[in-house]
């Protein structure tokens, strides 16, 4: 029996990788210097692996951006635009265009698109593919980690996400072929980087395919086959393990065992019912199972006697040198170190692991389940009992009250009094909005000066006064602002949160937070999720203080802004001892108070935001309508506290509609926000297609960039969705909140956009005379 690591968090533990990228892109640092980073980071990241007694150490799971963007690179798949680059700029600088866009030197290249990466917060760049694509190895990065590892002395295995999972990964930029036939083109040059690995001297290699957790086609699982037999064909000496995670097998388990390979992953976290199916079933052969068994997705403590008891059930079956043991996904996902934590209530740090702890504990675990007994397992063994019995009877985690609630909402709790129809008029009625009205999403730039101001804070620098007396300052200039541009309705522009969740946790009971539980979300971006550990309670204001004054200070609408319950819950660290629906109800009856306090500040227009609504869908289909149901009336449960004449928004980004469309209207949100200008308002068919009856402000511009875009190109958008939708139903927005924006790009930006929704009215009321 051994253990390995399916890959570690690269941001470095006191994000000194975000710190030097940053650095780098705005020219304070020269390359080397982020190089010579980098390089300290995958050195003590696998010093840290190897101290721990893992025995198999991942490499090429580190990255500048993104691993999807490496594989990329890695395959020389570099869409067209940016082959001007290739010769003037060193890889990486090239690497980071394709991530970030570039506008210099005379160019003006848009950054590849970004997408949620399965069920997670992370984002990866979409991989491009283009009729009669061509591959060849191009990035070196694989092979100078692997070398960089091996001369260091350790045990190194190379990550490499699948073939056929890059492939589904990605998009088809021109018509007339299918993503799934480039595998023609592919595999020749996936085969050359395997081959070059083995010759570098490469044992193991990772393969990466979490496709095999989706609902995949006959044609798709043929692919499959297609291609590992292919490799163990032309590669037969290399060891591959096949690594899938963040579900079942399910449908595709009898193709995953049909597969020539040595080593198969299992994520036995989220599906831990796939032990028995695979341990039962007919086509496995000789393979190892590498039982995926401590959590990677989440913080809390193994439970060990648990553990073994699933581990001695393998090795029952399978004999001690087919099992090894693994984290359940890559720790990527994970924060550090929890020994960072200083202020967090020692009850509740007893129950966690983060990804240096979690190493610690595959360990620990192999040891045990080989029967080793030495007085130092013993201790940790009854450590981790204590620890769990600790949690399961914990005073702090348990709110009789809460509960109580729970039991006793009933039907009406998810529905406002009247009909969509009804408070549309009365609303209209109310606010006498133009036609068109604008409005932003909610943040605006988080400089570096509002962020000080709160690292100041925290650490004891300013008094509470003194903060919040400049964070009035900075609300107020928004609001001065907004005005003059003139705007509709107004936001107070989120200058008080660091996080949109984050925020949140801190004030609500059943919340804990860390100082440096940071996880990556996207390139340099990072967040640090809170953990839900309790029953969950609003126990005082959470936003009416920021929300009241802004309003105080303006005549126009000035729009609540909070996180809804699904949102909260999915960048959390959630509970694993009650259901999610449990807890994004307890979520939902918070913000319900807070939504009906905010009314009864004076407040008019409320925004709940839910983008990570679709980002929770369960990756198997079958289980979509079970979690959309409880999803969408936990949404109705936070929303419907108010009188029909408050009009209530909710916003979405990154996300498709197509498919869940019904549930969106089911939401019954007086207006949706969503991002729709980076596909040219084509995620506007599901709302027409399924005529969505409710207002919709389609995003007009991408805020990812810090391209400013022209009153002509928004007006052109607009009349696309004037087309199709009813014109009293349409708000002018941007894609998403500003705040990762400079004052500079979001002014001129917002001018652009209001006047294109005046010009667009005048045009409008000329052709109705
Ligand atoms: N939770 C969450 N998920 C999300 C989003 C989101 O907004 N929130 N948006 C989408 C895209 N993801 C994003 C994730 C993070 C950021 C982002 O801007 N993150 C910031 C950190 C935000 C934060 O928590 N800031 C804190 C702490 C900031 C900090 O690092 N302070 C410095 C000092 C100040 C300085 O010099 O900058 C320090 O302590 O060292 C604050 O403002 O208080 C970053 O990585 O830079 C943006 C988008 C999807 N998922
Ligand atoms: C990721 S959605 C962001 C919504 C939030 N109100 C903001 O403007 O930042
Ligand atoms: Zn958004």
């Amino acid at each position: 029996m051994q253990n390995h690591n399916l890959g570690y968090p690269r941001i470095g533990s006191q994000r000194e990788l975000k710190k030097a990228c940053e650095a780098y892109w705005t020219g304070k640092i020269l390359l080397n210097e982020l190089l010579e980073t980098a390089k300290k980071i995958r050195t003590q990241n696998w010093q840290t692996q190897q101290t721990a007694g893992i025995e198999l150490i991942p490499v090429n799971d580190f990255s500048f951006y993104d691993q999807v963007l490496d594989m990329s690179l890695l395959l020389g798949n570099i869409p067209d635009r940016y082959q001007p680059l290739r010769s003037t700029q060193s890889n990486l600088d090239l690497y980071f265009a394709m991530a970030r866009g570039y506008q210099r030197d005379g160019y003006d290249l848009t950054a590849m698109e970004m997408t949620k990466w399965f069920d997670t917060n992370y984002h990866y760049i979409v991989p491009e593919f283009k009729k009669n694509q061509t591959f060849q190895v191009f990035g070196t990065k694989v092979f100078e980690e692997f070398a960089e590892a091996k001369n260091l002395g350790f045990n190194a295995k190379p990550v490499l996400i699948g073939a056929v999972s890059y492939l589904l990964l990605g998009k088809e930029k021109d018509k007339g072929f299918s993503k799934l036939d480039v595998i023609d083109q592919l595999l020749p040059v996936y085969i050359e980087i395997l081959q070059k690995l083995q010759v570098q001297g490469a044992v193991w290699v990772q393969i990466d395919e979490p496709y095999l957790a989706m609902d995949l086609t006959d044609k798709e699982r043929q692919v499959f086959v297609q291609v590992y037999t292919e490799i163990k064909k032309q590669v037969p000496q290399l060891k591959i393990i096949l690594a899938n995670y963040f579900d079942c097998y399910g449908d595709n388990l009898a193709t995953a065992l049909q597969l020539p390979l040595e080593v198969l992953h299992l994520d036995l976290v989220r599906c831990p019912s796939q032990l028995d199916d695979i341990l039962t079933h007919k086509n496995l052969d000789s393979q190892i199972l590498s039982l995926g068994i401590v959590d990677g997705r989440n913080i809390w403590k193994n439970d060990f006697e648990q553990s073994l008891q699933v581990i001695q059930k393998a090795v029952d079956k399978l004999g001690k040198e087919r099992v090894w043991i693994a984290p359940s996904c890559s720790l990527l996902h994970s924060p550090y170190d929890l020994d960072f934590e200083q202020k967090l209530n020692p009850e509740i740090k007893q129950w966690l692991a983060f990804a240096k702890q979690k190493l610690n504990e595959v360990v620990t675990l192999t040891k045990l389940a080989k029967g080793e007994k030495t007085p130092e397992l013993e201790k940790a063994l009854q450590e981790n009992i204590q620890a769990h019995q600790n949690r399961k009877t914990s005073t702090l985690i348990h709110n009789p009250k809460v509960k109580e609630r729970l039991q006793g909402i009933c039907e009406e709790d998810f529905s406002r009094q009247s009909s969509f129809v009804v408070r549309q008029a009365l609303q209209k009625k109310r606010f006498k909005l133009p036609l068109f009205p604008t409005t932003t999403i909610g943040s605006f730039p988080q400089t570096t000066d509002v962020r000080q101001l709160r690292a100041r804070w925290k650490k004891g620098e300013l008094t509470q006064a003194q903060y919040e007396a400049e964070i009035e300052k900075a609300t107020l200039e928004a609001i001065s602002w907004q005005e003059e541009v003139g705007l509709d309705v107004l936001v107070h522009g989120e200058f008080e949160r660091n996080d949109m969740v984050e925020y949140f946790g801190e004030l609500l009971e059943g919340f804990a937070f860390t100082e440096n539980g940071w996880v990556q979300s996207y390139g340099s971006r990072c967040v640090k999720p809170p953990i839900i550990f309790g029953d969950v309670a609003r126990n005082k204001d959470l936003s009416v203080r920021w929300s009241s004054f802004a309003q105080k200070h303006t005549k126009k609408l000035m729009k609540g802004m909070l996180t809804g319950p699904v949102t909260i819950l999915q960048w959390s660290f959630v509970r694993n001892d009650q259901a999610r629906k449990e807890t994004a109800f307890q979520i939902a009856l918070a913000i319900r108070d807070e939504v009906i306090a905010l009314e009864q500040a004076g407040i008019q227009v409320i925004q709940i935001d839910e983008p990570a609504i679709r980002e929770g869908l369960p990756l198997g289909k079958k289980d979509w309508t079970t979690y959309l149901d409880w999803a969408v009336k936990a949404f109705r449960l936070a929303a419907s506290g108010v009188k029909d004449e408050t009009q209530i928004h909710t916003h979405m980004c990154y996300s498709e509609f197509n498919d869940i469309i019904e549930h969106i209207a089911a939401m019954d949100a007086d207006v949706i926000t969503i991002e729709t200008s980076r596909s040219a308002m084509e995620l506007l068919n599901a709302f027409t297609a399924f005529k969505y009856p409710n207002e919709i402000g389609p995003g007009v511009y991408d805020i990812h960039s810090p391209r400013v875009p022209s009153v002509a190109e928004i007006k052109q958008l607009l009349n696309k969705a004037t087309e199709v939708l009813p014109l009293e139903n349409i708000w002018v927005n941007p894609d998403c909140g500003l705040k990762t924006r400079r004052w500079e790009e979001t002014k001129l930006a917002l001018q652009n956009m209001v006047q294109a929704a005046q010009e667009l009215r005048e045009e409008v009321s000329a052709v109705k005379v």
